[in-house]
């Protein structure tokens, strides 16, 4: 069977990349990378203060950066920010050194999912729900257009989602072994 290829999560705030990844992570017995984490470990500092003193565009600069710097390792799982869809340089390094996997969840989800967090500033608002919505319209498209495969992460749980992934990224690594449908003799 072919090697499984470096794999990227993409998808919005609360979509469990960060879950989804330790987990598909420690079933491959490859290296976890998660890009916002990376990010706060070089900078000495969280994310909340990034956008406090560099504004988005500083911390959007960061996460460029460390997204190049992170697709180009090999056998890793890698979990983005929710934004990282935004820039196409990002978009170009997921799709050419990896298989992007797109974590869908509903806005619904997002709310109780990002409920009592203080570690996601652009959810620091009276009006969270618009601001899913508008996210959702925006970035939608773009996760959609850079993915190789979407899974639905709402209304299942973690290791449900894992399994999913896992087999649909080895159909898609080696099709004839993995091919659902018998040849005909
Ligand atoms: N499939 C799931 N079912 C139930 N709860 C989940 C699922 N996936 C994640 N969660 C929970 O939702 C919360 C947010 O998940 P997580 O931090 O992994 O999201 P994320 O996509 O990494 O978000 P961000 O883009 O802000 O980093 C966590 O409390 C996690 O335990
Ligand atoms: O959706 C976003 O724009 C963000 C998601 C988080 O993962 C972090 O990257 C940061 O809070 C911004
Ligand atoms: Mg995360």
């Amino acid at each position: 069977m072919q090697q499984v290829p470096n794999l990227f999560l993409i998808g919005p705030m609360g979509a469990g990349k960060s879950t989804i990844g330790r987990l598909l992570a420690s079933e491959l017995s490859r290296e976890f990378l998660d890009s916002d984490h990376v990010i706060e470990a070089r900078c000495g500092a969280d994310i909340p203060w990034i956008f406090d003193v560099e504004g988005e565009a500083g911390f959007r600069q960061r996460e460029m950066h460390m997204i190049d710097e992170l697709t180009r390792r090999e056998d890793v799982v890698l979990a983005t920010g929710g934004g990282a869809v935004l820039r196409e340089e990002n978009r170009r390094a997921l799709r050419e050194r990896g298989t992007v996997v797109y974590l869908f969840t509903t806005v619904e989800q997002q709310l109780r999912r990002t409920a009592r967090d203080r570690s996601r500033p652009l959810l620091q608002c009276d009006n969270r729900e618009q601001v899913l919505n508008a996210m959702y319209a925006r970035r939608d498209p773009l996760y959609r257009a850079t993915a190789d495969l979407i899974v639905r992460t709402d209304r299942r749980g973690p290791r449900s989602v894992v399994n999913d992934i896992l087999r649909r990224v080895r159909r898609l690594a080696d099709p004839l072994q993995h091919s659902d449908t018998r040849a005909a003799p």
